[in-house]
């Protein structure tokens, strides 16, 4: 059974449940069904809460009960990459994987409101147009004035907490997410790097990435 922040079981389904002032707890569980890579169709619950101090509709999904030390992905919102399958990043693939591989293993997956490393859609179109004038993301990002990245993620530790899981394993090629995690408290007991899904269109943001962003990204020429 989950717990709130402050230790109170919260049932799996059923009426949402108020927690005490100032504490994030969960708002509630729905069911959701996702196909797995084996065709298979496995129950994934999305999770809403209360509290969140940023007030973002962030949101989980958790694949069965909560392991000790769970995989967890803290994937940020991409519209354009998650949605429209857009090229321009490597969004999408990652999303995919992340999802396949918590449907099939368990795990949870917190789909974080951070559209464009926190600047917002339109933040961050403007900023694709920039890159097609030569900057590269980070660079487009400081034209804008904006820091390269915004994203805290505090309401992430904070949703974990909620959930009850204080130590996981997380998936992620971003230190950034484990050093800011750890800060708030969660044990980042291992980092298990995602795929590299690299094309023609998204070469130059991930090796922008590795070379500012500090991501653990090995770009081997030819891989696909
Ligand atoms: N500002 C800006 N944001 C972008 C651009 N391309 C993608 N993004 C955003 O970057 C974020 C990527 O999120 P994630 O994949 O969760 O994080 P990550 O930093 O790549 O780290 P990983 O966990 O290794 O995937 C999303 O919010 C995208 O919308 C860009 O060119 N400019
Ligand atoms: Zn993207």
């Amino acid at each position: 059974m989950p717990k709130t922040l402050h230790g109170e079981d919260t049932p799996l389904h059923g009426t949402p449940v108020e927690p005490p002032e100032g504490s994030v707890g969960v708002r509630a569980r729905v069911e959701i069904p996702v196909q797995r890579a084996d065709g298979a169709w496995t129950p994934g619950q999305m999770v809403t809460f209360t509290g969140l101090g940023d007030g973002l509709e962030h949101v989980a999904v958790q694949f069965g009960p909560i392991a000790d030390v769970p995989l967890v992905r803290l994937h940020s919102e991409c519209l354009t990459g998650d949605v429209f399958g857009s090229a321009r990043c490597d969004c999408g693939p990652q999303l995919t994987e992340s999802m396949q591989l918590l449907a099939a293993s368990g795990g949870v997956l917190l789909y974080l409101r951070q559209e464009g490393r926190g600047i917002g859609l339109y933040n961050k179109l403007d900023a694709y147009r920039l890159q097609d004038q030569g900057l590269d993301t980070f660079a487009a990002n400081r034209e804008l004035n904006f820091s390269d990245d915004l994203r805290d993620y505090r309401s992430a530790a904070q949703m974990l907490q909620a959930l009850g899981v204080s130590r996981i394993r997380l998936h992620t090629n971003n230190p950034d997410k484990a050093a800011q995690l750890a800060s708030y408290g969660v044990e980042v007991v291992e980092q298990v790097r995602t795929g590299i899904f690299r094309n023609e269109n998204n070469d130059h943001y991930l090796r922008a990435k590795a070379e500012y962003g500090g991501h653990s990204i090995e770009l081997v020429e030819g891989t696909a």
